[in-house]
């Protein structure tokens, strides 16, 4: 088993979305762990790796990729803990089901369930208040120029994090950045924009107190000979379709390796 990954310096999470059934999810769970145990980078910590599946595979997802080396989480959290919350889970169960992330703010969830600032402020200091990451996704709507995403992202990323630090000590956020029209695309966004908007994202986020240790990945139809592509400020990706086959998985995962190899050459 290989030691939690401290100083990560590539994430890589896949969220399964509600594509995959509890048997289906926990397959390629399984399949995810054979990889991410044979993977020198994933192993050595290099490379933080977290699958989020439906939240009834959370537990057996945690117990088959936490001996690996990666980690499990939820695609969603309730703002608080316990109580009247009819159909809820909060975060104090994510946490004892042995999930190690909560994503908050998804542009699913926003647009399918109405979710905006305020909620998704409550749910990131849930996420915090019980020892999670929050995986906070932001992103615009349409297609615009750079520096209109970036402006309207850190807006995002503020309203949530002014209001999680007014109600739980701030902590490590990966921070998501999804461009709401190159999610469920053909491709992904264009490697210049993303580079572009995600440096902007990076060097706010990393800014703000308690956030030095926080990192954006990119995310909206993201699969294999993408993560080569980007500037290092993007610090890996969010996989949703285009890493359902291990495979891909595996190729992302050794672009991401090498990638860090050449950015230790070039240091
Ligand atoms: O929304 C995403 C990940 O959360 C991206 O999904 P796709 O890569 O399938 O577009």
């Amino acid at each position: 088993m290989s030691l939690p990954a401290k100083n990560p310096q590539a994430i890589i999470g896949v969220s399964l979305k509600m594509y995959f059934g509890y048997a289906r999810s926990v397959d390629y769970c399984r399949d995810v762990a054979s990889i991410a145990f044979a993977h020198p980078a994933v192993q050595s910590g290099d490379i933080e790796l977290f699958v989020l599946p439906v939240l009834p595979a959370l537990p057996e997802a945690a117990r088959i990729l936490g001996p690996a080396g990666a980690a499990a989480g939820a695609q969603d959290i309730f703002w608080e803990d316990e109580g009247a919350y009819t159909g809820e889970v909060g975060g104090r169960t994510i946490a004892e089901l042995g999930g190690r992330y909560a994503e908050v703010g998804h542009a699913e969830r926003r647009r399918i369930f109405g979710e905006d600032d305020r909620t998704i402020g409550l749910k990131t200091a849930a996420a915090y208040r019980n020892g999670l990451t929050p995986v906070l996704c932001v992103g615009e709507l349409q297609q615009g120029s750079v520096e209109e995403a970036v402006a309207q992202c850190t807006a995002e990323i503020d309203a949530a994090l002014n209001r999680a630090s007014s109600l739980a000590p701030a902590g490590r956020t990966i921070v998501a950045y999804e461009p709401q029209w190159a999610i469920g695309a053909p491709e992904p966004a264009t490697p210049e924009y993303i580079s572009a908007v995600t440096t902007g994202l990076d060097a706010h986020l990393r800014s703000l107190p308690g956030q030095d240790t926080s990192r954006v990945i990119y995310g909206g139809s993201a699969g294999p000979g993408l993560i080569t592509q980007l500037d290092p400020a993007v610090a890996g990706l969010f996989l949703g379709r285009f890493a359902h086959d291990p495979k891909a998985l595996k190729t992302i995962l050794d672009e991401t390796a090498a990638r860090l190899e050449t950015a230790e050459v070039a240091a």
